[in-house]
């Protein structure tokens, strides 16, 4: 994934569309929240007019009414105080808000990063992935803190004390909004200036947890191969250009946006004295003059806060924008098909897999499998071999519907592989990795995934797959962690488990790439075993390099660069002078 460098009107569109998604069940405290601010920018406008009051009417011309001048002194303390005690109020609401929206947001990422077709894995990068599920929600709600809250809450007090002070004089009041649009003209700049250093620096963040996860990921290779110092550079490069970014991001913030505000401040301040100055002072104004200057700070702190979240806010409109992307990004075809199991089931005589004229490319031009036509007939075993790259696991992902075929047909059971539907799909093809896939969970757990499966169905797959002995053998069998990766496990048995999880879901047709492949010859044989005891019953289409494996198969299927070359059994293809399979197997022959 490389990072995306998106028009700022771009991104905020997307961020924008998708915090209205993911808030929509709380819509609902959003309008209570303008609501009980705008009742607190009421309260706290209030305050300097009875001010204003209490100087004109009480203090200058000595009218000292003490009730009343309480009242007035009172009404300041205690409206203030009302107003924060709301406001804070609104600030929990609106943090509930953000952090049940981020919760939504996780889980609608987290799912859709599970429906994404197999293509985008082969370009994504997990570390990166990873820090969108993490820290771009995350970032999220910093988005709605500040939108929601600090802007929201900046806006209204803004609006409430520019009323104020048109009520006040409304000829200062047109002084100090002529000056606003400098305030505007100030964040314009800050944010051309900082906008492609926020970009970078999240995605600078992101390639240093990427470049972790790698190195974290495949530490046995990296130190094998002596490469620490080469990673370590990579990594302190990459760190250098963050700290960078994230300096010029600053800079711009302590070099323009602070000054320049802080300037405006001292401008507006000396703007209203000027007019003043220039007016003849009566008594009255100079309740007005205090209101004023009161109501100044009101103007400049909504306007500071909301320019001064600027920086957070970008950082955070980009990792929303990139959680948009994420979620853009199409998922795998739902195959809602009608062809169910019992329909497929009612074609027996069908052959398990029908190929016919089969073209696929992973990028455009690049043919991997050229026209490939093949029937596989039920309860079948079927080995398929060649060198290295010839299409061998290309063809059965297609098998597997990890990728769509550009051109030619799949048929399963008599059904077009389209039409099947996902879940009878999954149900009826099982797969057997290269390299098993074990969770951080029990044994249980590991051939069950997720499925419910019942513990007899679960026994009698781990019986089938030769795994239950060892299984049982664990301190609490069925039920004991297996550790990460199932680290507490030899490669042969992982590969059983992998068996028996396959198996659990009692496929009519099982694919195994390469499943012998990292296993001594003692536990191959119990893998064979296992794979005759289903002959008949299972329709078996096996990868191999280990071509012991696969030579009492009922046929054998030879590719070459894409291209099917020799089909037949053991004996018919060692028949064939000089044929691919020939060569292989004696090759093999030679080496063992
Ligand atoms: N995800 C992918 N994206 C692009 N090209 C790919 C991808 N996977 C495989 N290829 C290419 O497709 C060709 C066939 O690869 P494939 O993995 O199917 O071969 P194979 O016969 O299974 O090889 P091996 O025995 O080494 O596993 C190779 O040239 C490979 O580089």
């Amino acid at each position: 994934m490389k990072p995306e460098y998106k028009s700022t009107t771009g991104q905020m569109r997307q961020a924008v569309s998708l915090l209205r998604r993911a808030a929509r069940p709380d819509q609902h405290h959003l309008g209570w929240a303008i609501l009980w601010l705008a009742i607190a920018a009421l309260l706290e406008v209030l305050g300097p007019i009875m001010g204003k009051a209490l100087i004109d009417e009480h203090l200058l011309p000595h009218h000292l009414d003490w009730p009343r001048m309480a009242g007035l002194l009172a009404g300041v303390v205690v409206t203030g105080w009302i107003a924060s005690g709301l406001r804070y109020l609104q600030l929990v609401r609106l943090s509930g808000l953000a952090m049940r929206s981020v919760m939504r947001l996780r889980e609608m990422v987290y799912t859709h990063v599970l429906l994404l077709p197999m293509s985008f894995f082969d370009r994504a990068i997990t570390g990166q992935l990873v820090s969108r599920v993490t820290n771009d929600t995350e970032a999220v709600k910093s988005l709605y803190i500040q939108v929601l809250f600090v802007m929201l809450d900046s806006t209204i007090v803004l609006i409430g004390t520019m009323c104020a002070m048109a009520w006040l004089d409304w000829r200062l009041m047109l002084i100090v909004l002529a000056l606003l649009p400098a305030v505007l003209l100030i964040v314009w700049l800050y944010q051309r200036w900082s906008a492609p250093a926020v970009t970078r620096a999240r995605a600078l963040r992101s390639e240093i947890n990427g470049q972790m996860a790698e190195s974290i990921g495949g530490m046995s290779v990296l130190q094998a191969s002596n490469a620490e110092q080469r990673f370590g550079q990579r990594f302190a490069t990459t760190n250098q250009d963050h700290y960078t970014a994230r300096l010029s991001e600053l800079r711009a913030n302590a070099w323009l946006l602070r000054p320049a505000l802080d300037l405006f401040n001292i401008i507006l301040l000396a703007a209203v004295i000027f007019m003043f100055g220039h007016r003849e002072m009566t008594a009255t104004e100079v309740g007005v003059l205090y209101a004023f200057i009161s109501y100044l700070a009101r103007v400049i702190e909504p306007l500071i806060q909301i320019t001064m979240q600027f920086s957070q806010l970008q950082q955070s409109v980009v990792a929303t924008a990139r959680v948009a992307t994420l979620l853009d990004e199409g998922a795998a075809k739902e195959h809602t098909g009608h062809a169910t199991h019992a329909d497929a089931a009612n074609d027996s005589n069908a052959p398990a897999v029908a190929i016919r004229h089969l073209n696929f490319a992973y990028n455009e031009g690049q043919t991997v499998l050229h026209d490939l036509s093949l029937d596989i007939p039920q309860g079948d075993f079927v080995g398929i071999v060649g060198h290295t790259g010839s299409g061998k696991s290309t063809l059965l992902s297609l098998l597997l519907r990890f990728y769509p075929a550009q051109h030619g047909s799949i048929m399963v059971h008599g059904m077009p592989l389209d039409a099947i539907d996902n879940e009878r799909f999954r149900a009826e093809v099982g797969l057997v990795p290269q390299d098993p896939f074990l969770l951080a969970a029990s044994a249980r757990e590991n051939i069950d995934m997720g499925r419910g499966l019942t513990q007899e169905q679960i026994e009698t797959a781990a019986r089938a797959a030769h795994a239950h002995d060892f299984i049982a053998a664990l301190e609490q069998d069925y039920d004991t962690p297996l550790g990460e990766g199932g680290s507490r496990l030899s490669v042969g048995q992982k590969q059983l488990i992998a068996i028996a999880r396959a198996l659990a879901g009692t496929p009519r047709i099982l694919l195994l790439d390469e499943a012998t492949s990292h296993i001594d010859s003692q536990t191959e044989q119990i893998v064979q075993q296992a794979l005759d005891e289903l002959r008949g019953k299972v329709t078996v289409i096996a990868i191999a390099h280990r071509l012991s494996t696969i030579r009492d198969a009922d046929r054998i299927i030879v590719l070459n660069h894409g291209r099917i070359t020799e089909t037949g059994a053991h004996e018919q293809l060692m028949q064939i002078d000089g044929g691919l399979y020939q060569r292989l197997y004696l090759l093999q022959q030679l080496a063992a």
